[in-house]
């Protein structure tokens, strides 16, 4: 006989209907809502798995008293789940992790040709620090080793328990690097917190000359960096991650040094929010011993018809001719560029809808590009970073 299963799933988690309203040796009573109604008093009673995205805070506050034996936030980022209360309370809990860092790589290579054709780095000259070498950290090493940059590498954590050979301090990154960006999770406490990691003696201690933040707004003091940008014509910044989301500092994301702007939509692409939610669906499955069923690629498109790109001899003109196809960042800046004028209320609607409405983004393995021409070093990059040349 089937056990009843109620489950209480965030309306954002993608395809959340026909992941979860059906689980093998369950009767399932799913109820999908906004996130803003998971925190209304009483909601949770009689719940007993809980499905969530980076906008409900799992805690004590919300889960005390009700029956949640299972919370699962369809995120890599879980720093809105008290992990120590769930523990604490024999709450099992999962995230999501790995499962857009490719998405993560396709927005942070399409940044890198982005801010090369602009002329703001000259990527084959320049040395970036990566912060934070996990899962994300390793693929950005990899990709801009590809490129052929120069790669600095800060990990306090893995570097006590690796060996430190490999990687910089905070300082030496500070003091070599031309460009820094931030891949570390938001840690409150600890010896590895990094809540304002880039805080404003850092930002000043910093000789090079661009930031990017695609982990958490609040690992770098946006004040600061606003006060950064301003001290000097130079300094330019990429930001998909503030402080306090869902309403920015509109200061900061008027400013001219603000390269490019996006409102959190780095893992955003539709293979990356589809990946975000089996790999939830895959740990609430574990949970309950049953065999997982539901598989997001009957549930994907299929993938598009190769595009062309006429290429010329400037192997970084095509790579970003591809990338813009691939991904055209350029149209999340100019919206979210749109929103400098907007009051406090008028901006958060404007995030939080955009971010719900977001543009479908295929994974590149899924957009073929045939170059019209077969000049090698541009095959060879293209290859390199995870193009699907056709
Ligand atoms: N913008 C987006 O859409 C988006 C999408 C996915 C993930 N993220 C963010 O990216 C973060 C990283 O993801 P991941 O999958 O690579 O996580 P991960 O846990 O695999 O890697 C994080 C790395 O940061 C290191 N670290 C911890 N504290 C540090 C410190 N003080 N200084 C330097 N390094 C430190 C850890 O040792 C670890 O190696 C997530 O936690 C999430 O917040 C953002
Ligand atoms: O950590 C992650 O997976 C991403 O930052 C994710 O995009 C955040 O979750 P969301 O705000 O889309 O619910």
């Amino acid at each position: 006989m089937n056990k009843n299963l109620n489950i209480v799933a965030d309306a954002h988690i993608w395809g959340v209907e026909t992941a979860f309203s059906a689980l093998p040796g369950f009767d399932v009573n799913l109820r999908i809502m906004e996130n803003r109604d998971i925190s209304k008093t009483g909601i949770l009673k009689d719940t007993d798995i809980l499905l969530t995205r980076s906008s409900t805070k799992v805690n004590a506050s919300l889960l005390q008293g009700t029956g949640v034996r299972f919370a699962g936030t369809a995120t890599i980022g879980d720093d809105h789940y008290d992990k120590a209360w769930l523990d604490a309370n024999n709450i099992t809990w999962a995230n999501a992790a790995g499962s857009s860092t490719g998405s993560v790589i396709e927005y942070m290579t399409s940044v890198l040709l982005e801010l090369h054709d602009s002329a703001l780095i000259n990527i084959a000259d320049t040395t970036i620090g990566i912060i934070g070498v996990g899962r994300i950290g390793r693929e950005m090493t990899k990709l801009c080793k590809a490129l052929g940059m120069n790669v600095l590498l800060n990990d306090p954590p893995r570097a006590r328990a690796e060996s430190p050979d490999h990687f910089c301090s905070l300082d030496q990154i500070l003091e070599q690097a031309d460009i820094i960006t931030l891949h570390t999770p938001l840690i409150r406490e600890s010896r590895d917190c990094t809540v304002h990691l880039l805080n404003k003696q850092r930002l000043q201690r910093f000789r090079g000359h661009c930031i990017i933040n695609a982990a958490r707004g609040a690992c770098i003091d946006n004040h600061a960096l606003l006060h950064w940008l301003q001290s000097n014509p130079s300094h330019s910044a990429v930001l998909d991650c503030w402080e306090n989301e869902p309403c920015p500092d509109q200061e900061l994301i008027a400013h001219p040094g603000m390269a490019i702007a996006t409102p959190h939509i780095a893992g955003h692409s539709l293979d990356g929010k589809a990946a975000n939610t089996q790999y939830i669906y895959q740990a609430l499955c574990h949970f309950l011993h049953i065999k997982p069923v539901w598989n997001m690629h009957e549930h994907l498109p299929a993938a598009s018809m190769a595009y062309s790109v006429e290429t010329n001899s400037n192997s970084w003109k095509n790579l970003h001719a591809a990338s813009r196809y691939l991904y055209p960042i350029r149209n999340d800046d100019v919206v979210m560029t749109s929103w400098s004028n907007l009051n406090n209320s008028e901006l958060t609607a404007a995030f939080a809808n955009y971010r719900r409405h977001y543009p479908i983004r295929r994974a590149w393995k899924y957009s073929p590009v045939h170059f019209s021409c077969s000049d090698e070093q541009t095959l060879k990059l293209a290859h390199a970073i995870g193009i699907k040349v056709v």
